[in-house]
């Protein structure tokens, strides 16, 4: 794999500057890559690769099940090379190789499912009130595609974007986030293996400044989606509103996990850790707000801190460890930053709250998995995604007030609720304003269902039949079978 290189009108070239950027690995900040660093020069010659291709509609006239059958060539890809996937991923993001190839199933996973689903939808006949005519609902492509992704989960953000803009017909380019971008370059050796037509797909490497921010501001690009932080969507939505975009943003989240204590306690201790711990805690999604009934409090806080102290970090590459490290040193200073300043408004450390002394891990960027007690709903520590391996812990006295506190953030991302008590999990479930809520489990995601958050955590949704309708637009054809004068003028 050549990874100076960015592939742009079906070939692959130097970023026009010549420049290019150091990949390192968050383990122990080898350079591992050398890539591309393309600027809006890049950018603007990619989106008019996109916009020629498109508006020649050879693409968009391809049948939904041609579509669909490269779409699943893709998936197959992806499964012959999943190893291979799965190391670069953990090489990248220090995660396990473990845990990389469980991404690389939902991957492939995740083009299958829309490969399947290219055809299933030719629109609607509608029983139209107007006598003599016909009144029918087609759906097309969106058009040319800006997709921009974060750097904790590379190739799974970047397939729930390719995968629907391809089946629904659009062209896209694809700017991946500059720390993590080597199984998306991978991705596009895939996809011009599988026979994606010339200018496409188009992938730009460089910083969100500036082709990021090319890519949101262009008059030519139709539609821009986005996953990452707050800060950045809202810059985006802003550029975007320079022709109207059409716009899908997901953002960030402070998770609730709400812990009753008529819970099933081993399971709900066991799950609290999977929430939080699983890629250092560097997860959209992550359940790092734990919020349990009063009751139970000192017990939950007890065993989950033992378990804590249990979790083994490493080398994602060492079958035997459980966490890696950061992304890079400018996100552990974050993390460290994060969870000092919630010491100081007044949170209790029961486990962690510093980096780890094993001298085999001073070259990473790791954090020790953290236990906060004591917080309240009011602190920057809760209120704030740390994004990193950090628990805050409140409590509840009732049913109403858990409901009160879990819908207490500007993010509505995901929250779980653990009871034994099904009527109570409804209720708690029907007044819990987050685009996912798990009753008994947390973090899970499949293609079939919406991924999306309420509120601040974004618009729109990935995954899913409404993922691929992000990248439609409807039209409502209306056809006057036997048009006559109307003689009103
Ligand atoms: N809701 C979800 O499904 C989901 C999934 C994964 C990650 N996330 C969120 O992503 C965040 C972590 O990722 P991150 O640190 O890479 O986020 P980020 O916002 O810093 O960067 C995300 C992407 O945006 C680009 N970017 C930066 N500035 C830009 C600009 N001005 N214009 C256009 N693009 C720009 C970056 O280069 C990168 O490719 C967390 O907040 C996490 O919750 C959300
Ligand atoms: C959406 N998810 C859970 C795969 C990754 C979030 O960071």
């Amino acid at each position: 794999m050549d990874t100076s290189k960015q592939y742009i009108n079906g070939e692959w070239v130097l970023a026009l500057s010549g420049e290019t950027r150091e990949i390192i690995n968050p383990f122990n900040q080898e350079v591992i890559a050398l890539v591309a660093e393309g600027n809006e020069e890049d950018a603007k010659m990619a989106v008019a690769a996109a916009r020629n291709v498109f508006d020649q509609g050879d693409w968009s006239a391809t049948s939904a099940t041609e579509r669909g059958n490269i779409v699943r060539d893709i998936a197959a890809l992806i499964e012959r090379d999943k190893e291979e996937l799965a190391e670069l991923e953990s090489l990248d993001t220090g995660k396990t190789v473990e845990e990389s190839r469980g991404d690389m199933d939902d991957i492939a996973g995740v083009f299958r499912y829309y490969a399947e689903s290219a055809d299933k939808d030719g629109g609607e006949i509608i029983d139209s009130p107007v006598p003599h005519t016909i009144s029918k609902v087609v759906k097309e492509p969106v058009g040319v595609c800006g997709q921009i992704t974060p750097w904790n989960y590379p190739l799974l953000q970047a397939s729930w974007k390719l995968a629907p803009a391809l089946v629904a017909g659009n062209t896209l380019i694809m700017k991946p986030s500059e720390i993590t971008p080597l199984t998306t370059i991978k991705v596009f050796e895939l996809m011009e293996e599988a026979g994606v037509p010339k200018g496409v797909v188009n992938l730009v490497l460089g910083a969100g400044a500036t082709v990021g921010e090319e890519l949101a501001i262009n008059e030519d690009v139709d539609l821009i989606s986005f996953t990452g932080g707050i800060e950045t969507g809202k810059r985006i939505m802003r550029s975007a509103s320079s022709n109207v975009k059409k716009l899908a943003l997901e953002l960030g989240g402070k998770n609730p996990n709400v812990i009753f204590a008529d819970a099933n306690f081993e399971t709900a201790v066991d799950q609290a850790l999977n929430a939080v711990f699983f890629h250092a805690g560097q997860i959209c999604s992550a359940g790092t707000r734990i919020i349990v009934e009063e009751s139970i409090h000192d017990a939950f806080v007890e065993e989950l801190v033992e378990r804590v102290r249990k979790i083994r970090l490493g080398s994602g590459f060492d079958k035997n460890t459980q966490m890696g490290p950061l992304i890079s040193k400018i996100h552990l200073e974050k993390v460290m930053a994060y969870v000092n300043n919630g010491v100081k408004e007044g949170a209790k450390v029961a486990v962690g709250g510093t980096r780890p002394d094993e001298p085999a891990l001073q070259n990473g960027f790791f954090y020790l998995p953290t236990v906060l007690t004591g917080c309240t709903t009011e602190m920057n520590v809760v209120q704030h995604e740390g994004f990193g391996p950090v628990i805050t812990i409140e409590t509840f006295r009732n049913e109403e007030e858990a409901i009160r506190l879990a819908n207490d953030s500007i993010y509505g991302l995901a929250g779980g609720v653990w009871t034994k008590d099904i009527a109570k999990a409804e209720r708690c479930v029907a007044n819990m304003r987050m685009g996912t809520v798990w009753i008994n489990d947390f973090n899970v995601y499949f293609p079939h269902a919406p991924w999306g958050g309420f509120k601040q955590s974004g618009i729109g949704r990935e995954l899913g039949k409404l993922g691929l309708e992000e990248y439609q637009e409807t039209k409502h054809v209306y056809h006057n079978i036997n048009p006559e004068p109307i003689n009103w003028f």
